[in-house]
């Protein structure tokens, strides 16, 4: 299969790049349709000439995408100068002599025009998304079970779930916002640890941020939702999550693993 590689040097942490890989915008633009606002593992995109690929990977390390004759793979390096995009396109040749003289002639510039303008949209997109507001939330496990919150408004989201916090408020660090929603939320304390997955962007100018919380004190009760649920690995991917939330099942599940 002839692979094609490009690389570039982009100046923000990794789970912010991962999180700007998502976003969609930076791929509708090359005539590529795609299901919804972020990529998700399984999401089917179809590009020109109908060719279609399923997304495969979606997670800190990267994105893949993959059809009959079509690879698409972006893979994140963290170095000590921010965070090393590499693309990978892999592609089985059609039609002989003739179909590889095309290969080089026009492919691989075709393809790496692409590579290198959606690598300047990526940069744009990161540096836009370091400027964003955080929505913080927690990613609270007790006996392999993580605790997830059913929404009671605004009416667009009633009944989806999503995991507890909301918007760092002005002043307030992320896990500042995060231990205050705890408690106005769910009535608890929690001890904030690590982040969980890349930051999601949720539009122009917010994000999502997961970190893992420990319980330590009180028992969670729905103070403000509709209800609150304890997940086992097995039924995190079925829950009616908000999309953002959707986007983070894996990293979520890993985490009950
Ligand atoms: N808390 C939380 N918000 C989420 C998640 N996923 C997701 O898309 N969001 C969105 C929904 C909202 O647009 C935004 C945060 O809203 P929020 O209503 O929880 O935040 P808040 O408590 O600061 O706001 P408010 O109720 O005072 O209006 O983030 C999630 O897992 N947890």
């Amino acid at each position: 299969m002839p692979e094609l590689r490009a690389s570039a040097l982009v100046d923000a942490p990794v789970a912010a790049v991962a999180g700007a890989l998502l976003d969609t915008s930076l791929i509708t633009g090359f005539g590529v349709k795609v299901p919804g606002a972020l990529l998700c593992l399984g999401d089917v995109l179809t590009g020109p000439f109908g060719v279609t690929l399923t997304v495969t990977r979606a997670d800190l390390s990267g994105v893949s995408a993959a059809g009959d004759f079509l690879e698409l793979h972006t893979d994140l390096v963290v170095t000590g100068a921010g965070t090393m995009v590499i693309d990978r396109v892999a592609w089985t040749t059609v039609g002989g002599v003739v179909g590889r003289f095309a290969d080089i002639t026009v492919g691989r510039g075709m393809a790496l025009r692409v590579l290198e303008k959606r690598s300047a949209l990526l940069a744009r997109r990161c540096e836009e998304l370091s400027a964003a507001r955080i929505v913080v939330g927690a990613a609270i496990v007790r006996n392999g079970r993580l605790l997830a919150q059913q929404r009671a408004y605004p009416e667009s989201h009633a009944g989806q779930w999503e995991l507890p916090g909301g918007r760092v408020e002005d002043g307030e660090k992320p896990e500042e916002a995060l231990a205050r929603e705890c408690a106005e939320e769910l009535g608890v304390s929690v001890v904030v640890g690590e982040q969980v997955g890349p930051d999601v962007p949720l539009k122009q100018d917010m994000i999502l941020r997961i970190h893992a919380a420990e319980l330590v004190g009180g028992e969670p009760e729905a103070l403000e939702h509709n209800a609150v649920r304890w997940l086992t690995a097995d039924e995190v991917p079925g829950v009616d999550w908000l999309p953002a939330d959707r986007v983070l099942v894996p990293a979520l599940q890993a985490l009950l693993t």
